[in-house]
């Protein structure tokens, strides 16, 4: 059997059987609420088109026997250049949500990002992934104890980054959410990093009386924070050791700003087309921010990315990392055992994508090989 043959036994390959599977194993509001963008889906839309807009333009005669798929972030060394995304709610999915993605993701050390909404609590996520990179993902929530209590939770579970959300001041309108009058937090899920969370209770809950319906009505009340500034950011990196990661960042002027108030590294994402509709796509915004960056601290990428060929634009653009979201919640229909068919293919493909470009390792992907279609 020649090596050079891809092997695979996975029973779902392609990202829009995925989808379709998840569309008829979920109900409409589920399956809705993870699918949909915002508003009327431009943004949605464009995140796909923006990657068949440029062409890559691989080399030959390379010698791409070993290749090399590892990168390295904040001084760790992870395996793939790619991270779960932080996907709230993920019990709406699976009953055993982000156990079955983390759990999938160390299987295969793809590094993993726990969202605040998560429904187990970091804690339980971090076990789940132990020796495996994890981040953890922040919605500042508007009480600033509350705010430190996680940020010093992820700490002591092990995680290795905190990821402050900024594009959801509100959130996005979710046409289709509304339509469905669906909220994923009434169903109980989202809620366990409050539920677990020592200074939450004391402050919230003190005597224990509250039940499911008034808990989620405090947590909604100080979920979102609209009032964050840059200034504030300050007062952040004083509660941590860890590096501060900004996730939502699509303007170059913010990216400036980012280094000014010494934070880590961004995300360049539009929240997957699920916040503001109309904004710019990914790709399209990541050149100029790159450049304002310069190599100072790392940027990440999301929002549209399906396939290893998408990874590699993405890195050929200047990312250093991307995040994936729809893809392995729709693995998970599956649970575990269908998010690690997903990651794997993922990296089987950047495999086979990264030989044919001509490339040994993903580090020594840059903008040689790529252009604007013609
Ligand atoms: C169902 C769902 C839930 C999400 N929950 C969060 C969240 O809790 N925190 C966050 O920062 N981003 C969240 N996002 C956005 C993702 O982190 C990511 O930016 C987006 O999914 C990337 O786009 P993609 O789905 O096209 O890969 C969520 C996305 C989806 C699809
Ligand atoms: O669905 C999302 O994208 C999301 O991030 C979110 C955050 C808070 C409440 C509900 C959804």
């Amino acid at each position: 059997m020649s090596t050079a043959l891809p092997v695979n036994d996975s029973k779902t390959i392609i990202f829009e059987k995925w989808e379709e599977t998840a569309k008829n194993k979920l109900g409409k509001g589920a399956f809705d609420y993870v699918q949909s963008g915002s508003g009327g889906e431009e943004t949605l839309q464009k995140n796909v088109q923006a990657f068949k807009e440029w062409d890559i333009i691989p080399r030959v005669l390379t010698n791409v026997e070993t290749r090399d798929l590892t990168t390295s972030l904040f001084e760790k060394k992870l395996a793939v250049p790619f991270f779960l995304a932080p996907v709230g709610f993920q019990t709406v999915v699976h009953p055993e949500g982000e156990l079955a993605s983390a759990r999938a993701a160390s299987s295969l050390s793809v590094p993993y990002i726990a969202s605040t909404v998560s429904s187990f609590s970091l804690e339980e996520i971090g076990e789940a992934s132990v020796g495996s990179p994890r981040y953890f993902q922040l919605y500042w929530p508007n009480d600033d104890e509350v705010a430190t209590s996680f940020v010093k939770r992820a700490e002591a579970a092990g995680y290795d980054a905190i990821v402050v959300t900024v594009d959801t001041t509100v959130l996005g309108w979710r046409e289709r959410d509304l339509q469905n009058q669906y909220f994923p937090m009434q169903t109980g899920a989202g809620i366990a990093n409050f539920v677990n969370d020592p200074v939450f209770q004391e402050k919230y809950n003190r005597d224990g009386l509250l039940d499911t319906n008034e808990l989620i009505n405090a947590i909604r009340k100080i979920l979102l924070n609209q009032s964050i500034t840059w200034e504030k950011l300050g007062w952040l990196k004083q509660q941590t050791r860890l590096p501060i990661i900004l996730k939502g960042i699509l303007h170059k002027d913010d990216a400036q700003l980012a280094i000014e108030h010494g934070i880590d590294g961004i995300i360049v994402s539009n929240h997957g087309g699920r916040q503001l509709d109309g904004v710019r796509s990914t790709l399209a915004a990541l050149p100029s921010i790159v450049e304002v960056i310069n190599g100072r601290i790392s940027v990440l990428f999301d929002s549209g990315v399906r396939r290893g060929t998408d990874i590699i634009k993405a890195l050929a653009l200047g990312a250093d990392a991307v995040l994936i979201g729809r893809p392995f919640v729709y693995g998970l229909v599956d649970g575990e055992n269908g998010v690690r068919e997903v990651l794997q293919n993922l990296v089987a493909d950047l495999d086979t994508s990264l030989a044919l470009t001509g490339k040994t390792s993903v580090k020594d992907i840059d903008c040689s090989i790529v252009e604007r279609v013609y």
